[in-house]
């Protein structure tokens, strides 16, 4: 058995500009993580989610696989990450092999099943990508295992920047411009997935900014409690900033957001420069150690938003977001809101180390709810590698 974990992500800064191809933001993975099993099967292989009540069956036919339902329901991420592993399986000349796929989301609350927003189709696609490397053997590396969810996930939508996938795949602090998605789709019409893996993609970039260990342990905080105790997550906090998250307790509707802020027309120029060059600057903060500028950054962001926000007569940054921005203001922190916005999740930065109790209470009393997480220093990863023949290519 092949069992691969991927985590969950967060916005710091750049989103919006980010889903304009070539465009920049920085995000980190966060120490939530989606889980898939892939266990052999014999004649068919099935998936299974603890995201629905259902399975989904499928089966090698000739250079195709086959799926017992249409590829447009639940299952759609993993359909096409299993297409795509599968294509770049075959073009290597390995034997096709039948396995069972089981996926749980660890992303959202366990309790009550609330949707944090921390990226639950991107880190599927990943962690399914990998499971499925892990089969057949392929030592994927993450660069590899960011291109493999993209082309899965360009097949279902080119309106994602995939910001989620590169955080997934590489965790940490990821430097990201997302690659021209309509492109990608093209090209994985006409092109193998072996010369798409190597081939430049036209805007990407993708760098991982920190230095922090991805085999060292993970923390052990309960996923109920608040925030760490301070000490508790020392051995993971070696970037020079640190990042704390509040949710409003509105989950957002990205796709909606995103589709209004947009309209029909891509975001102005001089915007999108402008959050090119904070992106910049704060790649230049987690890259110096010199943690001067971040407040200044943080904020010029935030106003950056709301003037998106205002020209296009949308809504980013909520009252519960502004309340959450404000009261971690009082308390020294840096804040914004993360991601698309209309609710979700707002985070307050650092300088790695810094006391975080007096931003739990004034969140706890502007009734925002610190979420007990941290930046996941490992990307993607196989845990558990029990199935794989020696050599793949031996069975069938
Ligand atoms: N546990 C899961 N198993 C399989 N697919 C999942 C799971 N969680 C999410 N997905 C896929 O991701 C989709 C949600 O994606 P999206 O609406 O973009 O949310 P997010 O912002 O969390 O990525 C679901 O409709 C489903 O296709
Ligand atoms: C607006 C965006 O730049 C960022 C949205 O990030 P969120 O963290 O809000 O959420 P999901 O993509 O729904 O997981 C859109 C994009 O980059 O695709």
């Amino acid at each position: 058995m092949i069992v691969t974990e991927a985590p969950g992500k967060l916005y710091v800064l750049g989103e919006y500009a980010v889903v304009e191809p070539g465009h920049r933001a920085i995000l980190i993975a966060v120490d939530r993580y989606v889980r898939v099993e892939a266990r052999p099967a014999e004649d068919a292989g099935t998936l299974f989610s603890t995201g629905t009540d259902r399975s989904l069956s499928w089966r090698h036919s000739g250079d195709v696989v086959d799926f017992d339902e249409d590829t447009a329901g639940f299952y759609r991420y993993l359909i096409a990450a299993l297409d795509t592993v599968e294509g770049l399986r075959r073009e290597k000349g390995i034997a096709a092999r039948h396995y069972e796929l089981h996926v749980s989301s660890h992303l959202d609350d366990a309790a009550t099943g609330t949707k944090f927003g921390l990226g639950s189709s991107g880190a599927v696609t990943v962690a399914a990508v990998a499971a499925i490397g892990g089969i057949y053997g392929l030592e994927l590396t993450p660069d590899q295992v960011y291109r493999l969810a993209m082309i899965a996930t360009v097949q279902v939508t080119r309106t994602t920047s995939g910001g989620d996938i590169a955080a997934s795949a590489l965790g940490g602090w990821v430097s990201y411009a997302s690659p021209d998605r309509q492109w990608l789709f093209d090209a994985s019409r006409e092109r193998s997935v072996a010369e798409l893996l190597d081939a430049p993609w036209p805007g990407l970039r993708l760098e991982r900014l920190d230095e922090l260990d991805p085999d060292g342990d993970d923390r052990a905080v309960p996923a109920t409690a608040g925030f760490a105790e301070p000490g508790d997550v020392e051995s993971v906090e070696e970037s020079p900033l640190t990042v704390r998250v509040g949710w409003t307790g509105e989950p957002a509707d990205t796709p909606e957001l995103v589709g209004r802020l947009r309209k029909d027309t891509a975001l102005p120029a001089d915007l999108l420069d402008r959050s090119d060059d904070l992106v910049e600057r704060l790649e230049h903060v987690l890259t110096s150690g010199n943690t001067d500028n971040v407040a200044d950054i943080v904020a010029a962001a935030r106003a950056l938003l709301g003037e998106l926000a205002q020209q296009r007569a949308s809504i980013i940054e909520t009252p519960e977001l502004t309340e959450l921005v404000e009261s971690a203001l009082k308390t020294g922190w840096a804040a914004k809101s993360s991601g698309s916005g209309g609710g979700d999740c707002g985070i307050a930065v650092g300088p790695a180390g810094r006391d975080d109790r007096d931003l739990e209470r004034a969140w706890i009393s502007a009734n925002i709810r610190p979420l007990p997480l941290r930046v996941s220093p490992r990307g993607q990863k196989i845990l558990t590698d029990s199935a794989r023949p020696t050599d793949p290519r031996d069975s069938a």
